[in-house]
């Protein structure tokens, strides 16, 4: 099964390119880091505890404020859930106290989230899906691109372009809150060089989704091809061969990692 490690940076288009890649005609299971990311810190999760822990006694707006229709334990009674904007203006930034907060909301969230990923991608390879989509914001940051057979980064070569469309979809967000989230992320330009160092693949999304759609068709074609071919008859037929190819990329993605830290 081929894992298809899908980023970009925030707003570039990696939603609409899950859209798009679990449609037809390709309908390909979909894994996303950012539904997961949801689900680990719902109220009752370990998650949510330890956010509200070391969060909470500086962060007044830290969860959503009671009204007639939430009551002050939440509506699942196991407390009221994050103020996900108010969460984001203490983590969001390039200041040295944003990234230290960031990094500890990360401690808590990612381990969570590569659990979840884990057992999702488990239940693809088990009901024989060819390849799977994993839509990471933060493939190449958190080096969970190791483990993908390919990557694929949704950029847009205009950084205006990406503010807009942030603007437009997260209207509650102030100006200043969108430019702190662009800059709390790698430059999605770097990523898709990241992305070709390492064999994998770039779609350019300054245009329309249609001219979107006719790129990632053109990727698709490729791996589909590969992924067909006599070789993986080879691989499924002699899973030893299977396991030494799996280290092989394993280490040759390791290598691209190195490469890109030095
Ligand atoms: C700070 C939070 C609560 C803000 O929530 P909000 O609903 O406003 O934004 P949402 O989760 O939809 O994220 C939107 C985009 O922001 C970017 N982003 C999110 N978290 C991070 C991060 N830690 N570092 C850099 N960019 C991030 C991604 O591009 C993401 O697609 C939330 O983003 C969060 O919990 N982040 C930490 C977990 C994380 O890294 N998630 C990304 C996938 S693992
Ligand atoms: N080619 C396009 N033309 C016009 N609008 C687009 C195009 N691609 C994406 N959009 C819009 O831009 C916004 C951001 O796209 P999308 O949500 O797919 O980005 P994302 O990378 O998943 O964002 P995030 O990192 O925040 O999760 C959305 O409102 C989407 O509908």
């Amino acid at each position: 099964m081929l894992l298809i490690g899908l980023t970009g940076s925030i707003a570039t288009g990696k939603s609409t390119v899950s859209s798009i890649l679990s449609s037809p005609p390709h309908s390909l299971p979909i894994v996303d880091a950012d539904v997961l990311a949801r689900e680990v810190v719902e109220p009752g999760t370990k998650g949510y505890a330890a956010i509200v822990k070391h969060f909470g006694p500086t962060t007044p707006d830290l969860l959503v404020e009671p009204s007639g229709s939430m009551p002050e334990n939440g509506p699942t009674g196991k407390g009221r859930p994050l103020n996900r904007p108010a969460l984001g203006r203490r983590v969001f930034g390039d200041s040295d106290e944003r990234r230290k907060d960031r990094a500890v909301l990360n401690g808590i969230v990612h381990p969570a989230v590569r659990w979840a990923m884990a057992r999702k991608v488990l239940w693809c390879y088990l009901t024989g899906c060819w390849a799977v989509v994993l839509d990471v914001p933060l493939l190449f940051e958190s080096k969970l691109d190791r483990f993908c057979g390919t990557t694929l980064v949704v950029g847009v070569r205009d950084p205006e372009i990406q503010m807009r469309r942030l603007r437009e979809r997260d209207a509650h967000l102030t100006s200043e809150d969108a430019e702190n989230r662009v800059r709390s992320q790698t430059d999605v330009r770097t990523k898709a060089k990241w992305s070709e160092a390492r064999g994998g693949h770039v779609v350019w999304n300054d245009g329309t989704k249609e001219e979107l759609t006719v790129q990632l068709d053109e990727v698709m074609r490729g791996l589909k091809a590969q992924s067909n071919g006599l070789w993986s008859w080879v691989l499924l037929a002699c899973p030893p061969l299977a396991v030494t190819l799996a280290a092989w990329h394993f280490w040759r993605n390791q290598r691209s990692q190195a490469d890109r830290s030095s």
